[in-house]
């Protein structure tokens, strides 16, 4: 989302809150700020002050209603003002918001704006996938990875993703081409380790009618149904020597045959490939084309996994959180801090995937709405690669007595959890039970644990 103010302190305040709430806000300080982000990135919704030096928040909610039709405008200003709130209603204006802001309110604003927005949902994304380009998290790595992202989608280049599995790869290659001058034409994906040899290259070049027995009309392959648009292959360290050839030539020139063809079918295409191995070690061991490499190594771009960027866990969990408790018709839920401990202290195998998956198992597995770290560690003990924090200590223990004594219980466990898990650093276990060092001795004196 875009958010535009000419008070820092207030993009500053207002920024961390959507943040928190899942969102990715690009701050703009005046609306000619506001119009060339809206010019390079993918943006869903804006948020914006009124009352601005220069040009004027109903000024910017007319060019965007020009320029960008399908991305609705929520403009905000102080109290007392409401003529101004109809006049930017009958504007075009999605809502209007009031200063001071309800944080609740104006979430709610958002997302309405969000869903009336929506069109309709592609048939390849699951409940639980972010808006196309819609990256969430708070670290710096994924700020960088989202620049890189805006700067390589300007071109043609072949952009060359890498990074476990899970880490976004593919939410990356639709943000190249959202990004991009062919965001109108088509994105095909092709899962290259899906398929044996002989499929994966009828599926890439397609076949004439007659080609093989069953071949009883041509076909178009994915690299023709990309023509005009992006063309992306996942998982390219996979493919076989033969079909290595075919692709080189494909990248280079532009152009191939269908299989069983002999006229040369001339594509635009613009290609992106992704693989979790390592490329150049393929290479080394002579499975791996060289030139090929090359040629798909011309923008290379690393997704972080998930271990190397903790930040990011916060606002993912939050927003799976959100997105599955409303495709499961429940109602928003919640996560205490000892539970977003227990989250990030996870090393994550699966990174975003694994999370996401986590989420969505907790919002259909728990009562709710309110998740506790017991919650977590409760179904984090079912999943395997992912060690229950308060395995050592069974959770029974506070299986009967008061609310106090259960949660005191409780809170003994996850001191002692921590501070085994952190060999004693004491620093450490506060951070991972997400509360101060004052407030860990405290505690510690407490249970008597010092
Ligand atoms: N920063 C993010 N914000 C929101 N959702 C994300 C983010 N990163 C990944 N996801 C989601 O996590 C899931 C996995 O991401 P994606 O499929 O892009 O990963 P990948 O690296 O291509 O995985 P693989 O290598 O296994 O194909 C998807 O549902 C994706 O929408």
């Amino acid at each position: 989302m875009l958010l535009v103010d000419d008070d820092p302190a207030l993009l500053k305040v207002l920024g961390a809150l959507l943040t928190q709430a899942g969102l990715t806000p690009h701050p703009a300080s005046n609306a000619r700020d506001a119009l060339a982000l809206l010019a390079r990135r993918p943006i869903d919704v804006v948020l914006s002050d009124v009352r601005m030096p220069g040009m004027s928040g109903l000024e910017l909610l007319a060019e965007v209603g020009r320029g960008w039709p399908d991305v609705p405008v929520l403009l905000m200003t102080a109290h007392g003002t409401v003529p101004l709130a109809v006049e930017a209603m009958k504007a075009g204006a999605a809502d209007f918001v009031l200063k001071p802001f309800d944080r609740e309110e104006l979430l709610f604003s958002l997302h309405k704006a969000l869903l009336r927005a929506q069109k309709e949902p592609e048939p390849t994304r699951g409940p639980g996938k972010a808006p196309d380009g819609l990256f969430v998290g708070a670290s710096r790595a994924l700020a960088d990875v989202q620049s890189l992202l805006a700067r390589a989608a300007v071109g043609t280049a072949t952009v060359l993703l890498r990074g476990e599995s899970g880490t976004g790869k593919e939410l990356a290659a639709r943000a190249v081409h959202d990004g991009s001058p062919r965001r109108a034409g088509p994105f095909v994906k092709l899962h290259c380790a899906a398929l044996p040899d002989t499929l994966l290259e009828s599926e890439l070049f397609g076949y004439e009618k007659g080609a093989f027995t069953g071949a009883a009309t041509r076909k178009p392959g994915r690299v023709e149904l990309a023509h005009g648009g992006t063309l992306f292959l996942d998982e390219i360290g996979d493919v076989s020597q033969a079909v290595q050839v075919k692709l080189l030539r494909v990248i280079q020139e532009r152009e191939f045959e269908r299989l069983g063809g002999t006229q040369t079918v001339k594509v635009d295409v613009r290609f992106v490939a992704a693989t979790h191995q390592p490329l150049e070690d393929l290479v080394r061991r002579g499975t791996f084309r060289e030139d090929l490499f090359y040629r798909l190594n011309v923008v290379p771009l690393w997704l972080p996994s998930l271990r190397e960027r903790p930040e990011d866990i916060e606002p993912l969990a939050r927003h799976f959180l959100d997105v599955h408790a409303k495709a499961n018709g429940r109602p928003p839920f919640t996560l205490s801090a000892d539970g977003l401990a227990v989250l990030q202290s996870q090393p994550w195998p699966g990174n975003v995937r694994q999370l996401q998956n986590f989420m969505e198992r907790l919002v259909v597995l728990s009562d709710g709405p309110h998740l506790t770290g017991t919650d977590v560690a409760r179904e984090l003990s079912r999943q395997p690669g992912l060690a229950p924090p308060l395995a050592a200590a069974p959770l029974p223990s506070s299986d009967t007595g008061t609310l106090e004594s259960r949660r005191k219980d409780v809170e003994k466990d996850a001191l002692v959890d921590a501070l085994k898990r952190t060999g004693d650093n004491r620093t450490l276990a506060a951070r991972l039970l997400g509360i101060s060092r004052r407030t860990l001795y405290n505690k510690l004196e407490e249970h008597a644990l010092l």
